[in-house]
C-alpha cells in the first residue's frame, strides 16, 4: 500500500474552495478502489514459454535441490586435496574426462586428477577443482604449484535452492528474472491468473485521431494512446472502443458495451462539472455505482471510481497529464490488484527538492520532475519542470517521475525531502 500522501481529509482545500465541494484524500480514494478490486478468480495452466509477462496464480517452489548435483564452476582439473602431500609442487596423472552433460565418473585412481569442464558433475570422492590456467599440462600429466582449498570451484548440491525452497510468491509478473528461476527449477507449466479484460474509451467531441486533419477547435486524442501504451501487457485482453462524442446517448451506448464483458472499464474526460461533462450522470443512469469522486490531488481532482455489474470503473480526467497521473497513482494499482498481482504500488523513493515554491494547501500534488543530480549524502535532487502542468504533455517526456507535495504543505523549500514516484 502506498502512503501516497500525508493527506488528511480536507473539507475543501482545492484550487477553488467555493465551487469544488468535498474532496477525498488520495489514499482514501485508492483504498476505496482497491477494496472494490477483487482479483479475477479463474486460472489457466500454460507451458512456461507461453507465460511470459503473465501473472502467476500460485507460489512456485523448487521441486528439487538446485543445483541438482555437485558440479564444477570452472574448466580445469578435479582432484582430492588429501592426495597432495607436502609443500608442492605436485604432478598428477590425468585419469579421466568429464564434460557438462556427462553422467559423471567414479573410481578415478588415488593420486590422479580428472579433466573437467564448467557445469560437469564433480566425482563424489573429489573435493577441489583447479582452473586450467593454474596447472601446467604435459602429455597425460598436470603439475600444480599451489595447494588448492577443499571445496574450491565446486558448486554444491542445493546451494542455490533447497528442495521445496520458495522461488516466487503468487501474483508475480513473469519477467526475465522470474522466467529464468522457473525454468532452472524445472517448471514446464505455470498456473496463471486468466487475462484481465479491460475496455477503454475516450470522451470528447473535440478529439480527432493523430494523423487526421484538425478542424477549428479540434485536438488530437492523446489519452487513448497513453492508455494503449499503459495497457499493452501480456496479462491484459484489451477492448479499445476509441473516441466517443460528448452526447449522453453515445456515451451510454459505449459504456454499456464496455461493461458487458469487462473486468475493468476506463474512460477519460467528461468527469468534471461542465455542461458537457456527462460521465458521472451517464454512469449512474446506466446502473453504475460511484464509490469515490473528486480527489484531493493535483492534477486529477475529477476522477471517478465505481462499479457496474462485475466491472470496476475508473473515470480519468480529460486533461492528458491529469489522466496520466491519476492512471499512475490510482488506476494502475486498481488494475494490478484486479489482475491478481501482488505488487501493486508504483515505485517510490525519496528525493531532495531542488526548488522552492509557495502553494495553496489542500490537494496532494504530483509534479512532473526531473532528477538533476545528487546532494553530498547521495540523495537525488528533483527539479520541477513548470508550475502549471495538467495539460502540458511535453513535460511528461522530460520528467523522470512525479514529485509528491503533501496536501497540507504551504510551501516547499529547496532541500526538503519529498516522496518521488519514479517512472
Ligand atoms: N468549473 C470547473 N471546471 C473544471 C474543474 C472544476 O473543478 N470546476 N476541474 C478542472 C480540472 S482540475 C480538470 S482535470 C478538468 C477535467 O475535466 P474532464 O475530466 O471533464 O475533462 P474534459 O472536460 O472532457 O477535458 C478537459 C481537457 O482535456 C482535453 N482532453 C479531453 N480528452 C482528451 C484526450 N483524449 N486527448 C487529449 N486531450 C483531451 C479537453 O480537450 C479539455 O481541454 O476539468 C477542469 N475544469
Ligand atoms: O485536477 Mo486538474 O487535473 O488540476 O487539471
Amino acid at each position: 500500500m502506498i502512503n501516497l500522501a500525508k493527506t488528511k481529509p480536507v473539507g475543501c482545500g482545492c484550487d477553488d474552495p467555493e465551487l469544488s465541494g468535498k474532496l477525498i484524500p488520495v489514499n482514501m480514494a485508492l483504498e476505496t478502489g482497491l477494496a472494490l478490486a477483487e482479483p479475477v478468480a479463474e486460472t489457466e495452466t500454460v507451458p512456461l514459454a507461453k507465460a511470459m509477462g503473465r501473472i502467476t496464480a500460485e507460489a512456485a517452489v523448487s521441486p528439487v535441490p538446485l543445483p541438482p548435483f555437485n558440479n564444477s564452476a570452472m574448466d580445469g582439473y578435479a582432484l582430492r586435496t588429501a592426495d597432495l602431500a607436502g609443500g608442492g609442487s605436485w604432478t598428477l596423472p590425468v585419469s579421466g574426462r568429464i564434460a557438462a552433460g556427462d553422467p559423471g565418473c567414479t573410481g578415478a585412481p588415488k593420486g590422479s586428477a580428472v579433466r573437467i569442464f564448467t557445469g560437469a558433475p564433480v566425482p563424489s570422492d573429489m573435493d577441489a577443482v583447479v582452473m586450467q590456467e593454474y596447472v601446467e599440462r604435459i602429455g597425460a600429466e598436470i603439475t600444480l604449484k599451489s595447494r588448492p582449498e577443499p571445496g574450491q570451484n565446486i558448486r554444491l548440491l542445493g546451494e542455490d535452492m533447497p528442495k521445496g525452497g520458495a522461488i516466487l510468491p503468487a501474483g508475480t509478473e513473469i519477467t526475465s528474472r522470474e522466467a529464468c528461476a522457473l525454468a532452472a527449477s524445472g517448471h514446464g507449466n505455470v498456473t496463471l491468473r486468466r487475462k484481465l479484460r479491460v475496455a477503454i474509451f475516450c470522451t470528447g467531441s473535440e478529439l480527432k485521431a493523430p494523423g487526421e486533419d484538425l478542424g477549428p477547435g479540434q485536438i488530437w486524442n492523446s489519452n487513448r494512446y497513453m492508455l494503449l501504451a499503459a495497457l499493452n501487457k501480456p496479462w491484459i485482453e484489451l477492448v479499445d472502443l476509441g473516441t466517443v462524442e460528448d452526447s449522453p446517448e453515445s456515451l451510454t451506448k459505449t459504456l454499456i458495451k464496455a461493461a458487458e464483458n469487462a473486468d475493468m472499464v476506463i474512460s477519460t474526460g467528461g468527469v468534471s462539472v461542465g455542461d458537457e461533462d456527462h460521465m458521472p450522470a451517464v454512469f449512474r443512469a446506466a446502473g453504475g455505482n460511484i464509490h469515490a469522486m473528486r480527489v484531493a490531488m493535483k492534477p486529477g481532482k475529477p476522477v471517478a471510481i465505481g462499479t457496474m455489474g462485475d466491472a470496476i470503473y475508473v473515470g480519468l480526467p480529460g486533461n492528458p497529464v491529469s489522466a496520466f497521473v491519476t492512471w499512475h497513482v490510482i488506476g494502475a494499482p486498481i488494475l494490478a490488484k484486479r489482475a491478481g498481482a501482488a505488487k501493486i504500488a508504483p515505485r517510490k523513493t525519496t528525493v531532495k527538492a531542488g526548488f522552492t515554491t509557495n502553494r495553496r494547501p489542500g490537494r496532494c500534488e504530483f509534479r512532473p520532475a526531473k532528477l538533476v543530480g545528487y546532494d553530498a549524502n547521495g540523495t537525488e535532487i528533483a527539479e520541477v519542470l513548470s508550475p502549471s502542468y495538467s495539460a502540458r504533455v511535453a513535460l511528461l517526456c522530460a520528467a523522470d517521475g512525479l514529485a509528491l507535495i503533501p496536501a497540507d504543505a504551504e510551501k516547499v523549500m529547496e532541500g526538503d525531502v519529498l516522496e518521488f514516484l519514479k517512472f
